[in-house]
């Protein structure tokens, strides 16, 4: 892709090409069509959040209380969406966020959203609790494809510190480290439903294969042990005695940029500055943690006013459509992480639906942009948007 973008004429000249008829242009409708095609046990397992999901509706409420200003006779001929976030170019400010266990949606699963990000040139991060290993999905990403690394930071140091080792010999050059997931959230679709993916050994890949994963169960996983590893992971998955003095082991054991998940307040934010931190993701894990915690959206300012330039800052929760987009670079994130909905083209198209939906988007968003007035992400600033009355 070159500097100058053209998502919108792709979609326009070429049409959607194998994925039209089952799936929408309108993202916002993925969901309500994946509840009706997906089995029940994995649709409620990507939809749900925890409580009573007032955050995950608090998510979106907050998006719909901006509305952008367009404004006109500009000239939007020439337009560039590139930016380069935590040391990585990419055509547009949109990344593949963390999602884990991906193969109850889709045998696709990771290595096809791989393949369709690397496909567009966006970056993907690859989580954790991947269903196949990281090894794996950096081989479907290929050869100068842009990937970070999602960890989740174990009890065990030695897994953490041999995930990080793993996951930099397999070409991912960015680190995210999620804080706000150390036990998993109080999710009543799954506790209903009895649906935990783990239990039963899916999303686990990158600890059975792990070296000081394995000398913790005492040898490789086999049948026999296979229980008592899933145990294993249970027990050392979270760590909720980890505190800001515990930084210092991340830089010593990843010397390219890192990034914080899960900050919504803006002292947690200087905190992982003076700490030496390249960036911090303001999210809210999309209401799955905590429900009743505040809108992403609405920590996102605070968090740019705290960070300033010292950072970078990134958002997700609730990114659903290029306007979400156009909203959040405007309160002042250098980029989105969408989630879910490419999460919902996986489980109904697998790769080409994840193909459809950062196509969409791509789109949506430069298409919003230039009928706007705007030409590039630097001209998004508070300014371009109005309160809903
Ligand atoms: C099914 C599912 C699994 C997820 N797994 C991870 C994960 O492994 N690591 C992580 O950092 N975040 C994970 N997340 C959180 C997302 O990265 C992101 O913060 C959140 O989904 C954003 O909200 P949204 O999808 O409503 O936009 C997961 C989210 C979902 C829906
Ligand atoms: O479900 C999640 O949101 C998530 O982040 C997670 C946590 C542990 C294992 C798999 C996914």
């Amino acid at each position: 892709m070159g500097s100058h973008a053209n998502f919108q004429n792709e979609i326009y000249l070429n049409g959607l090409g194998d994925v039209r008829p089952e799936l929408p242009t309108d993202l916002t409708k993925l969901e309500k069509l994946a509840e009706r095609r997906l089995p029940a046990g994995a649709f409620g397992y990507v939809a749900g959040s925890a409580g009573a999901e007032a955050t995950a509706a608090a998510n979106r409420a907050a998006f719909d209380r901006w509305r952008i200003v367009p404004r006109m006779l500009r000239d939007t001929s020439r337009r560039d969406l590139s930016v380069r976030v935590l040391g990585t170019a990419m055509p547009a400010p949109l990344v593949v966020g963390p999602i884990g266990v991906l193969s109850i949606l889709h045998p696709d699963a990771e290595p096809g959203v791989a393949r369709a990000a690397a496909e567009l040139g966006v970056p993907m991060v690859l989580s954790s609790v991947s269903s196949v290993t990281m090894e794996e999905a950096a081989e479907a990403s290929g050869e100068g494809s842009p990937r970070w690394f999602q960890l989740y930071w174990s009890k065990n140091r030695d897994v953490a510190a041999s995930f990080l080792e793993r996951a930099k010999a397999a070409g991912y050059t960015a680190l995210v480290v999620t804080l706000d997931t150390h036990a998993m959230g109080w999710r009543p679709r799954d506790l209903d439903t009895a649906y935990l993916p783990f239990l039963r050994g899916i999303g686990v890949a990158n600890y059975f294969t792990d070296p000081a994963f394995q000398k913790a169960v005492g040898g490789p996983i086999t049948d026999a042990n296979r229980d008592a590893a899933i145990l294993q992971w249970v027990a050392d998955f979270g760590d909720p005695t980890l505190t800001w003095d515990d930084l210092p082991f991340l830089r010593e054991h990843w010397d390219g940029p890192i990034a914080l998940k899960g900050i919504l307040h803006p002292d947690d934010a200087r905190r992982a500055v003076d700490a030496g931190m390249d960036g911090v993701i303001v999210s809210n894990h999309g209401g799955r943690q905590v429900d009743g915690a505040m809108a992403a959206l609405d920590a996102l300012p605070g968090v740019v006013e705290a960070v300033g330039e010292r950072a970078e800052v990134l958002f997700d929760s609730g990114i659903r459509t290029g306007a979400d987009i156009v909203k959040a670079l405007a309160l002042g994130a250098r980029a989105v992480l969408v989630a879910r909905p490419y999460a919902y083209g996986l489980g109904l198209a697998g790769q080409a639906g994840v193909r459809h939906v950062l196509r969409c988007l791509l789109a949506e968003l430069e298409l919003t942009m230039m009928l706007s007035g705007f030409t590039g992400p630097q001209e998004l600033t508070p300014e371009i948007l109005a309160p809903a009355p």
